[in-house]
């Protein structure tokens, strides 16, 4: 990771007013306070759990959604009452693959509108000092201009596939900055792109597309398939980040961040998911066809991220896909029957 001197306006150096008018100045975070990590068992969560205690952080607590239901509005302010947390990462929510958007919108909508709006009021009346909300790069515009910049937010229409989950990830947005205007609260919200990395979902009907390409073209290597047939006609281009990098880029903003704007995170390019397809079959050792089931949605025909200011915040990303994809394939082989069993 390149860690640069900040120069974006909202939040360098000394004391600090953000454009909304909260004073806050970002810094290295205490080691030692309770750090809650909502979602602390998926792919992002687990992800900045790792980051956090590399990191040196000695007091990060967690709950599995069977054990406290964020959902459940008494139970989590009962928790917050309990756990005092000082810091929070909100990276809890309903998550899936466009064709799991696409089938179950309400509970998209429904399960995320409530899993942060109990988080977020808790922390408000529990006084949380630094949030992070993790929303998603569908909550821009489907046609929104490449690269996306923050600034497209609510310029256009959404993608069809996905718009209950990224109207209720706008809703997360604009809630935090609601906190700041009305509370005072430097909390921040980010916008990844798409992940990917262990401790994925790599349900076939359910996920996103890498975890879905690695199950497929490894299964078909070990029943010798001679074709394997991959949603929609393979030309919508996306950008994958690793789950690693994610979590790295969210210790970075909550110590070198303070603004009401969301800030994207993602690597700057992008690839096909034709090109994506290949790089898995490579990687995997598959030798076959590839085919296309064009009955099947391509959604947003192409979602790069703008990180100008991520960058000028001091922060790129440093795992590189074909980096990423190996350690992705090999932690898939060492899990593989915990998966399916
Ligand atoms: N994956 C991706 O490509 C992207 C993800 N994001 C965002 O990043 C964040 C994390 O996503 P990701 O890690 O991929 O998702 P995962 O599905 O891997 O993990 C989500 C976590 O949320 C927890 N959770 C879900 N519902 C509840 C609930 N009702 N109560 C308590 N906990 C609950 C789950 O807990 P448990 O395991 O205990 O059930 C799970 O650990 C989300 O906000 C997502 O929208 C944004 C862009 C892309
Ligand atoms: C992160 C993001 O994730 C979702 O949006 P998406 O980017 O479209 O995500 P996806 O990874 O599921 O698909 C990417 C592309 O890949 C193609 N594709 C091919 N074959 C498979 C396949 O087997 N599975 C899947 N899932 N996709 C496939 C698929 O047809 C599409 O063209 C959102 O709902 C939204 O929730 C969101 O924020």
């Amino acid at each position: 990771m390149t860690s640069g001197p900040a120069s974006h306006g909202e939040s360098h150096g000394g004391s600090h007013v953000a454009s909304d008018g909260v004073e806050f100045t970002p810094g290295p975070l205490d080691r030692d306070a309770t750090f809650y990590v909502a979602g602390h068992r998926g792919l992002v969560g687990s992800a900045i759990v790792r980051r956090l205690e590399k990191a040196g952080f000695t007091h990060v607590v967690g709950r599995a959604s069977a054990d406290l239901d964020l959902k459940d509005r008494d139970a989590t302010f009962a928790f917050f009452a309990e756990t005092k947390p000082r810091y929070v990462v909100l990276a809890a929510a309903k998550v899936g693959g466009i064709m799991a958007n696409n089938t179950y919108p309400v509970d998209f909508l429904s399960d995320n509108v409530r899993i942060q709006t109990n988080v977020i009021d808790a922390a408000i009346a529990h006084d949380v000092e630094r949030l992070l909300f993790l929303g998603s790069s569908c909550i821009y515009p489907r046609l929104a201009p490449q690269p996306i910049r923050e600034d497209s937010l609510l310029t256009g229409h959404l993608e069809p596939t996905n718009d209950a989950y990224a109207i209720a990830k706008i809703a997360g947005i604009l809630h935090i900055q609601a906190a700041r205007r009305q509370y005072g609260k430097a909390w921040i919200s980010a916008m990844p792109t798409n992940l990917y990395g262990p401790n994925d979902n790599f349900s076939p009907q359910g996920s996103h597309v890498l975890p879905a390409l690695i199950r497929r073209y490894d299964e078909a290597v070990a029943s010798g398939a001679a074709s394997v047939t991959n949603w929609g006609t393979g030309t919508p281009r996306r950008e994958f980040l690793h789950a690693d990098d994610m979590a790295d880029a969210c210790l970075h903003l909550l110590e070198h961040y303070d603004g009401p704007s969301q800030v994207n995170v993602g690597t700057g390019s992008d690839v096909t998911i034709r090109e994506i397809a290949e790089t898995i079959a490579g990687v995997v050792g598959y030798g076959g066809r590839t085919e296309w089931d064009t009955t099947k949605p391509d959604g947003t025909p192409q979602k790069l991220l703008d990180v100008s200011l991520l960058t000028s915040l001091g922060w790129t990303a440093q795992i590189s896909l074909e980096e990423g994809l190996r350690r992705t394939v090999e932690w898939y082989h060492e899990n593989v029957e915990q998966l399916r069993g």
